[in-house]
């Protein structure tokens, strides 16, 4: 069931990621009025579904994450604040060029206007002109003109530095430059984030996230770009709502940014989009049509609940499960049993939960030891992927990060973080012996999430599929247990939630959170199944250790045990 869950989340992920790679041309680029439109988008959806199912082949059997080298924009709070660098520098060249360009455009006025003024005249036209020939103050100012006139046109129209420099810059930055895809990114992040936190579009649209002002505000133009993106990709609702904003920002700012009268055919289109969607459905007797109008990220049970526990809301719980989580959570001061790393300064350990052991360790990395971390990976981080099982990796909505890989070969630091964490938890982190693997640098940037998932990568598959184990996977054995670090606070959002057990981390900076994937018999725990809540402001730093099983045989022994 639980694999069924699991792979349920990556289809609908699958399924989002295909409309978003077919559909998000329609509605933007062609005009209201188009025949083709429906047409178009109907046979996006049916080629999507088709790639989805070849997609789905592959996504059931491994969804391990491993670094790429291509990267993304919206996905990383680091590359928006180069970005935002960037244009700064954009900004000041492009003043200095349009001071270029009008000081071109005067000394053009400026000859025209001699001309005009002088050998211009109606008067001086046709054969009258040429009587002037032998006046002496006509040939002066003809000379003039084009001698001192004419040399300050040609020196300052050639002079083109000022382009060169906007020409070079944009060229230096063409590797972060965002692409359309980045655009559509941010944009659904947008929509994730009204989602998850029950956001209203409007205060939203005036810059209000969470009862915070940004002082950011959305134009009428920017709202009816988004109702574009939200309609093309399947969220319709979305899209009406967006609309509907963007004819009332144009009203405010009298059509400035984009007038009600371009508005209104999109606003028309999606309707009847959506009322001839909705009637085909409830003729197919769709019990919950309305639903249908939408594609969800995920519209299982544990996604329902990892929203839930975004927004802090609390789930039902029945009276024994919350007797024993409550009886489980408690603080205290730990040595783990007279480490001499930690006699001196004892650990001060957060239990949330004590089977599965799950537990929050506060103070265990320095800021300065995070600074480090945190600029060594800055120019080595690539967009997150999902592996599949032919080893094809692929980018995915089911998680929105950035990431960056790390040894203790790479830096002395994170061997002495090894240590650190060896003494923790008593496991072995020895990265050579692939006791764990490689650690992982993550920044989640605008709505950076990772849905609700299991760590362990092969007990995720069903019994029959286990025998497909990569040499790799085989000697080192699944993931035993994640040891994640804070490496930032996040001001809203971005919780580590456990959908099942009803736990949800808010991140600090310094601590880190540490549990058991597996049972001492070596079986998955399907109670570990959790998410990373998306980024609603700030960003969010997190690095990652995967601890294998094989290195641990005489740390955490084995037991038949199925309980323990
Ligand atoms: O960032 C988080 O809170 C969780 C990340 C996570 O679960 C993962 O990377 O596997
Ligand atoms: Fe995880």
């Amino acid at each position: 069931m639980d694999n069924d869950n699991h792979s349920i989340q990556l289809i609908n992920q699958r399924q989002q990621q295909q409309q978003l790679d077919d559909c998000h041309q329609n509605f933007i680029r062609s005009s209201p009025n188009s025949n083709n439109n429906n047409n178009e988008l109907l046979f996006n959806k049916i080629f999507a579904i088709i790639i989805l199912c070849c997609c789905c082949l592959l996504i059931h059997q491994h969804d391990g994450v491993i670094p790429t080298v291509q990267c993304d924009i919206f996905s990383s709070t680091a590359t928006i604040q180069s970005l935002m660098h960037l244009e700064r520098h954009l900004v000041t060249s492009l003043t200095l060029y349009m001071e270029n360009l009008e000081e071109r455009s005067n000394q053009i006025k400026m000859y025209l206007s001699e001309f005009a003024y002088s050998a211009g005249q109606k008067r001086f036209a046709g054969t009258y002109a040429d009587n002037l020939m032998d006046n002496p103050l006509q040939a002066f100012q003809l000379v003039k003109r084009l001698t001192i006139n004419w040399n300050k046109i040609v020196k300052t129209v050639k002079k083109d530095d000022e382009w060169q420099q906007v020409d070079q810059l944009m060229n230096s930055y063409s590797m972060l430059l965002p692409k359309q895809e980045d655009l559509n990114g941010a944009a659904l992040a947008l929509i994730r984030l009204q989602d998850t936190y029950n956001l209203s579009l409007t205060d939203m649209a005036d810059g209000y996230i969470m009862g915070k002002d940004s002082s950011i505000r959305l134009s009428a133009r920017d709202c009816l770009y988004l109702g574009k993106n939200a309609f093309n990709n399947g969220y319709y609702g979305h899209s009406l709502e967006w609309f509907d904003e963007a004819l009332v920002r144009a009203h405010q700012e009298g059509n400035r940014t984009a007038s009600v009268d371009e508005i209104v055919p999109f606003y028309q289109l999606a309707i009847e989009y959506i009322d001839r969607l909705d009637n085909e459905l409830r003729e197919q007797n769709f019990p919950r049509h309305s639903d249908k109008l939408r594609v969800v990220e995920g519209d299982n049970e544990d996604y329902k609940r990892y929203q839930m526990l975004c927004r802090g809301e609390e789930f039902p719980m029945d009276k024994t499960e919350l007797k024993r989580r409550t009886s489980d959570q408690r603080c205290y001061y730990s040595t783990n049993n007279g480490h001499p790393y930690l006699i001196l300064k004892p650990l001060k350990v957060e239990q949330f939960n004590s089977e599965p052991f799950i537990a929050m360790y506060y103070d265990v990395i320095s800021d300065k030891e995070i600074e480090i971390i945190k600029e060594l990976s800055m120019p080595m981080l690539t967009r997150a992927r999902v592996l599949t099982d032919d080893k094809d990796n692929e980018i995915s909505t089911v998680r929105v990060s950035q990431t960056a890989w790390f040894t203790e070969a790479n830096e002395p630091l994170i061997g002495q973080l090894n240590r650190r964490i060896e003494s923790i938890t008593g496991l072995s982190v020895n990265m050579n012996k692939s006791d764990c693997e490689l650690v992982q640098i993550a920044n989640y940037g605008i709505g950076g999430h990772y849905v609700p998932h299991y760590d362990y990568l092969i007990k995720d598959k069903p019994e029959n599929q286990r025998t497909n184990i990569s040499e790799k996977d085989q000697y080192a054995g699944d993931r035993i247990a994640t040891f994640m670090f804070y490496l930032s606070d996040v001001e809203v959002g971005g919780s580590t939630v456990f959908t099942r057990l009803g736990i949800r981390v808010n991140p600090v900076k310094g601590a880190a959170i540490f549990w058991y994937n597996l049972l001492r018999n070596g079986e998955g725990i399907i109670d570990t199944i959790h998410g990373a809540c998306p980024v609603l402001i700030g960003e969010k730093w997190v690095a990652n250790y995967w601890i294998r099983e094989h290195g641990q045989i005489f740390h955490r022994p084995c037991s038949l045990d199925p309980t323990k």
